[in-house]
């Protein structure tokens, strides 16, 4: 599968071994890792497929885990894989992305290795966090893993996550390795998210919830998003309307839609979206410290802002 890492980019590209290509279009649920109400907060791995098998059954793409909202820093790597598998049992692989995270190279190789193993659609990688690298060890990076990946490479550019940037040439050249075939754009660069699109190498999905609109009518293929655990039938139709050329109606369903959104996110996330997931689904409103439960004005304010979207007049 891997080849050895060439100085030079485009012996590089031509010496790696092309795994097959997969379409990452869609509204796709960044999954939160319900756990017990105990004293371990142990995850509850019921109520983890209950909650996938119901998304993946209201029609979204398909489902991240492990990702910043399944509170992948606060799992074991042990634990990630049991809440990889535990999604697999009831969710098709090609409708899972499992999130990877690291800062020491040879861990992360290893977890990309067990997460191949299990054929999922991709793997959505950040830079090594808290090293803050270079431009030139961000490629590095990204090329070791793209390198020994028997599945697709998502990028995940969240700086503020991170603590670095992946610059746009940055991107634009790990876009040119065959294993690279999407993004997840945290950036908040609009005229990288442009370039991206305009250049079609890889697939530029929304990575901020209140971006979704506006990297949809860009032409952007879709989303990665905490939000869309709530009411996914609105981001479908959303969607859907704006790949129909009706910038009328899938602009009403966003604006229906961002009070939400952006109340998710005023506390850390998922503290939100677990107080209000623990209020419609049986899972329980259980964070691992130092995260801490949404404040109760929060949950208030959640759960009015997801009443408020019941009133949605139809739209054809
Ligand atoms: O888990 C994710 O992936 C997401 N990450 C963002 C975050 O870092 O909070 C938000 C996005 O909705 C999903």
């Amino acid at each position: 599968m891997s080849s050895s890492i060439s100085s030079s980019s485009n012996t590089h590209i031509e010496s790696v071994h092309q795994i097959r290509r997969i379409d990452f279009s869609g509204i796709w649920v960044a999954l939160v890792t319900p756990f017990c109400a105990s004293a371990e907060a142990e995850v509850d791995f019921p109520a983890l497929q209950a909650l996938a098998s119901k998304l993946i059954a209201e029609g979204v793409a398909g489902l991240v885990v492990c990702g910043s909202t399944g509170e992948a820093a606060a799992l074991s790597a042990e634990e990630q894989l049991q809440v990889l598998d535990a999604v697999l049992a009831v969710v098709p692989a090609h409708q899972i992305i499992m999130g990877l995270s690291g800062n020491h190279m040879g861990q992360v190789l290893h977890r990309l290795a067990q997460t191949g193993q299990r054929g999922v659609a991709g793997v959505l990688v950040t830079p090594p966090y808290y090293i803050r690298p270079s431009q030139a060890g961000i490629l590095h990076y990204f090329h070791e893993i793209a390198d020994a990946s028997a599945i697709p490479v998502l990028l995940y550019n969240i700086p503020y996550r991170t603590g670095v940037n992946m610059e746009l040439a940055t991107i634009q050249e790990l876009a040119r390795h065959p294993n690279i075939v999407a993004i997840k754009d945290c950036g908040g660069n609009l005229q990288a998210t442009m370039q991206l699109i305009m250049d079609g190498d890889i697939q530029v999905l929304a990575g901020e919830d209140h971006q979704l609109f506006t990297t949809l009518c860009l032409g952007g293929a879709g989303g990665i998003l905490a939000s869309a655990h709530l009411r996914p039938d609105l981001f479908l139709r959303l969607q859907a309307h704006i790949r129909a050329g009706q910038l009328e109606q899938a602009r009403a369903i966003f604006y229906h839609l961002l009070p939400l959104m952006q109340s998710l996110f005023e506390e850390p996330n998922p503290a939100p979206l677990k107080a209000a997931l623990a209020s419609i689904h049986s899972m329980q409103d259980v964070l691992r410290g130092p995260m801490l439960s949404a404040s109760s004005a929060m949950q208030e304010k959640i759960l009015q802002a997801y009443a408020r979207l019941q009133d949605l007049e139809p739209i054809s």
